[in-house]
């Protein structure tokens, strides 16, 4: 049985309604049963709504038939997130991952809207003697614009694989910080690195990854990595978009997987982040669970451990700074315990040579 969410919403973009419900199985024609589309009508046209927001994936045609039944319009998960993500892109990857990203979600819904254009327009006459017909020409320019998307994204894949190669050919242990969108992992990177990543009340506040190298006491330098946040039912269509973000955390050698130990949902956040580390293969890197926000929660600062004595959970609040020696004291035995033996051989050649005057390390 699932749980349906809808919400309605007025021109100011406020909600007015929220309608829940379940079902056994998505109806074909509305995703909800008719039964439930009349009482959302209702709600509509009782608060003068101008849209109605669905909590889940619709096909293309559920949402037309929506839209026609309800008279306004209707927006699902996917479109939404994709929305928040178009607001939120900064770098030029960024935008260019989300374009194609929409463009996936928007022509698989074209061919659909055309059809039922001329559907309506009785489809008479519309294609014979016109050559190509509109949904054509429009499939051929999407199909032009991705491919021109395409090759600009390959580029900066291959960019930032040689200069991910260059920070993994170091040294140095690779962190990235992953977890669910606002669980707090940019507040937690400011707070080890001492940097300004945008952090913020807000789903997907960061987009772009990253990296800075930092030094952390008895450990020395390590290069930890701020991501961009998972959701639940994350639109395979951004997955697909963001693999190349994504890839700094396939790479890692160790995952702080940033928790909200506040969220009543946090348990199952913990799964959808898994969830996503598996889509990506990022599934077999060492991960740590870093419960963060505790002084909005009973727990105390500190470092538990499991059966095997290794480092399970460590409790903190970036905002407060509790349990940050913790942490700092984590990273130091992470590094020792999870630092592949090539890279601590490579480090002890270049400490030695370090200790040489004639060959001090410039950085
Ligand atoms: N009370 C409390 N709030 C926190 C703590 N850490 C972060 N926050 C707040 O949680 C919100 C989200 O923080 P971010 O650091 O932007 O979260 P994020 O995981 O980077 O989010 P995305 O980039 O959207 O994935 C902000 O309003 C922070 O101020 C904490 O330890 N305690
Ligand atoms: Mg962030």
């Amino acid at each position: 049985m699932e749980e349906l969410h809808l919400l309605v919403s007025s021109a100011g973009g406020e909600v007015c309604a929220t309608i829940t419900g379940s079902r056994k199985a998505p109806d074909a024609k509305y995703f909800i049963g008719s039964g439930k589309a009349e009482e959302v009508k209702l709600e509509v046209e009782m608060h003068h709504a101008d849209m109605v927001v669905f909590n889940h994936s619709l096909s293309a045609a559920q949402q037309r038939n929506l839209e026609e039944k309800l008279g306004v319009s209707v927006m699902d998960r996917t479109g939404l997130i994709l929305d928040i993500f178009s607001q939120r892109a900064v770098s030029h990857e960024g935008k260019l991952q989300v374009e194609m990203a929409k463009l996936d979600y928007f022509s698989s819904r074209l061919a659909g809207l055309w059809t039922h254009l001329e559907r309506q327009r009785g489809g008479i006459g519309v294609r014979g003697g016109m050559g190509e017909s509109q949904l054509e020409i429009d499939q051929r320019l999407i199909g032009d614009r991705r491919r021109s998307l395409q090759a600009a994204l390959d580029k900066f894949q291959r960019q930032s694989q040689t200069q991910r190669r260059a920070r993994t050919k170091g040294s140095r242990l690779n962190i990235a910080l992953v977890g669910y969108t606002n669980a707090g992992k940019s507040t937690l990177f400011n707070h080890l690195t001492s940097a300004t990543a945008y952090a913020a009340d807000q789903l997907f506040a960061t987009l772009d990854t990253t990296t800075r190298k930092v030094y952390v006491e008895g450990a020395g330098q390590v290069v930890i990595s701020d991501t961009v946040g998972f959701i639940r039912e994350l639109p395979h269509q951004l997955v697909a978009a963001f693999r190349a973000t994504l890839e700094e955390t396939v790479h890692a050698d160790v995952l702080l997987h940033v928790v909200d130990a506040a969220s009543d949902v946090r348990l199952d956040q913990i799964d959808e982040v898994n969830k996503v580390l598996k889509e990506i293969e990022a599934d077999n890197v060492h991960q740590v669970l870093v419960w963060n926000k505790i002084d909005l929660t009973a727990h105390e600062a500190g470092i538990e451990r499991d059966e095997h004595g290794r480092i399970a959970r460590i409790y903190v609040s970036a905002k407060t700074g509790a349990g940050m020696t913790d942490l700092r004291e984590a990273l130091v035995e992470l590094v020792e315990t999870q630092t592949p033996q090539w890279q601590k051989d490579k480090k002890k050649i270049e400490d030695d040579w370090s200790d040489d005057p004639r060959f001090r390390q410039v950085d």
